[in-house]
C-alpha cells in the first residue's frame, strides 16, 4: 500500500497536482458499480486498472465510462474544449485486464465489484491473496475476510449507484482492520469526494439495512395486490419525496443484485421476516428480467 497522503485537493486536478491517499487503483469487477468507481477513481487523479472476465464485458464498461463522463463534463465545464479534455484525461487514466494478478502487484488498493455471491467473492480473494478492500451490498465484510491472508489490511467500502452521483461511502472495519487501513480508506474516500460514513459490519451496514427491505416490502405489496407497481413508485416519490420509487430503484440497482442480497440474508437470518424471499423477485430473475441491464424488469426498457 501507498504511504499516508499528505493533503487534499477537493476540486478536480491532474494527478500531477493531486496528492492521494493511494496513487493506483484496481477495480475487479467492471459492471455498474465497478464501472462507476473507476471513474471516479480516474476523475479524481488516480491511475485505475479496470478488471473483468473478457474484453468484450470491457469494452462496455469503458463505453459507459465514456458517456457518463460526458455528462458530468456537460455540468462540471462551460467551455466545451475544458470538458473535451476533462473526459480524455479521465480515460487515459484508465486501462484493462482480464487476469487481476497481473494489476495486484503495483497497485496501491484494490477494490473488488463483482457478482454478490460469497462463494465468488472468497474464491476471488484467495486468488489474490492480498488486501481488497469490497464493494459489498449486503454480506457481513468478516466472511468474505475468512479467504485473505493479511486481515489488517481488508476493510469495506460501499458505494452507491450511480457513483459519479452519490455522495456517501459507507467505511466498514473488521475487527482485525488496522487502524492505519482505516484511516486510509476513509481519507480515499474524500479523495474520491464523497462523505463517509463508518458503521458496524452488520447486515447491509446503514444504507441498505434500511432501504431494500423497504423496496422488498413495495413488491410484497404489489404481490399481494395492495397496489400497482406505478402508484406505489408515484405514491413514494410524490409522498415521500423520493427521487425514484422502490420498482424504479429496483430496476436501477438490478433485481439479480437484489436478489443476492435477499437470498445470502435469509439464508443467515431465517427467522427475521423482513428478509424473507420474494417468489415475484425470484419468477423475474428467473425470466432474465434484471431490471435496466437487460432490457426489462418491473418496467420496459430500451436496450
Ligand atoms: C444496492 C446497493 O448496494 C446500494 C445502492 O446503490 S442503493 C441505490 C442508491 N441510489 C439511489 O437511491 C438513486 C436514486 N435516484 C437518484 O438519485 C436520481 O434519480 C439519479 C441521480 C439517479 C438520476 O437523477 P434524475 O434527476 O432522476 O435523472 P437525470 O435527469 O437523468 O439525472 C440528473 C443528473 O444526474 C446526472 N447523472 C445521472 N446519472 C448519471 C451517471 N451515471 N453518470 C453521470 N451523470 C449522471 C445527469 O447528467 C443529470 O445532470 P443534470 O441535472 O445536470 O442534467
Ligand atoms: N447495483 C447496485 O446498485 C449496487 C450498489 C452498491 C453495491 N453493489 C454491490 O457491488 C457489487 C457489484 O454489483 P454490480 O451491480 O456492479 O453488478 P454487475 O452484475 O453489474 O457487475 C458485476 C461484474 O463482475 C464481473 N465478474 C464476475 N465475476 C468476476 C471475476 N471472478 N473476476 C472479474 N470480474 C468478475 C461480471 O462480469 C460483471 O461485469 C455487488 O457486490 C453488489 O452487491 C451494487
Amino acid at each position: 500500500m501507498a504511504n499516508l497522503c499528505k493533503s487534499f485537493v477537493r476540486s478536480f486536478a491532474t494527478s500531477a497536482q493531486r496528492a492521494n491517499a493511494f496513487n493506483h487503483v484496481t477495480v475487479i469487477g467492471g459492471g455498474l458499480m465497478g464501472s462507476g468507481i473507476a471513474q471516479v477513481a480516474a476523475s479524481t487523479g488516480h491511475t485505475v486498472s479496470l478488471v473483468d472476465q473478457d474484453n468484450t464485458i470491457l469494452g462496455k464498461s469503458m463505453n459507459g465510462i465514456h458517456k457518463s463522463l460526458e455528462r458530468v463534463a456537460k455540468k462540471k465545464f462551460e467551455n466545451p474544449a475544458a470538458g473535451e479534455a476533462f473526459v480524455k484525461d479521465t480515460m487515459g487514466r484508465i486501462s484493462t485486464a482480464t487476469s487481476p494478478i497481473t494489476c495486484v502487484s503495483h497497485t496501491d488498493l484494490v477494490i473488488e465489484a463483482i457478482v454478490e455471491n460469497l462463494e465468488t467473492k472468497k474464491k476471488l480473494f484467495r486468488e489474490l491473496e492480498a488486501v481488497a478492500p469490497d464493494n459489498t451490498s449486503s454480506i457481513p465484510i468478516t466472511d468474505i475476510a475468512v479467504a485473505a491472508k493479511r486481515k489488517d489490511r481488508f476493510g469495506g467500502l460501499h458505494f452507491f449507484n450511480p457513483v459519479p452521483m452519490m455522495k456517501l461511502l459507507e467505511v466498514i472495519r473488521i475487527p482485525a482492520t488496522s487502524d492505519a487501513t482505516f484511516d486510509k480508506l476513509l481519507a480515499f474516500g474524500k479523495d474520491m469526494e464523497k462523505v463517509t460514513v463508518s458503521c458496524k459490519d452488520t447486515p447491509g451496514f446503514i444504507v441498505n439495512r434500511l432501504l431494500v427491505p423497504y423496496m422488498l416490502e413495495a413488491v410484497r405489496m404489489v404481490e399481494r395486490g395492495d397496489a400497482s407497481i406505478q402508484d406505489v413508485d408515484t405514491a413514494m416519490k410524490l409522498g415521500a419525496g423520493y427521487p425514484m420509487g422502490p420498482f424504479e430503484l429496483s430496476d436501477y440497482v438490478g433485481l439479480d443484485t437484489m436478489k443476492f442480497i435477499l437470498d445470502g440474508w435469509s439464508k443467515n437470518y431465517p427467522d427475521n421476516p423482513l428478509f424473507k424471499p420474494s417468489s415475484l423477485l425470484d419468477k423475474m430473475v428467473a425470466q432474465g428480467k434484471l431490471g435496466r441491464k437487460s432490457g426489462e424488469g418491473f418496467y420496459p426498457y430500451k436496450k
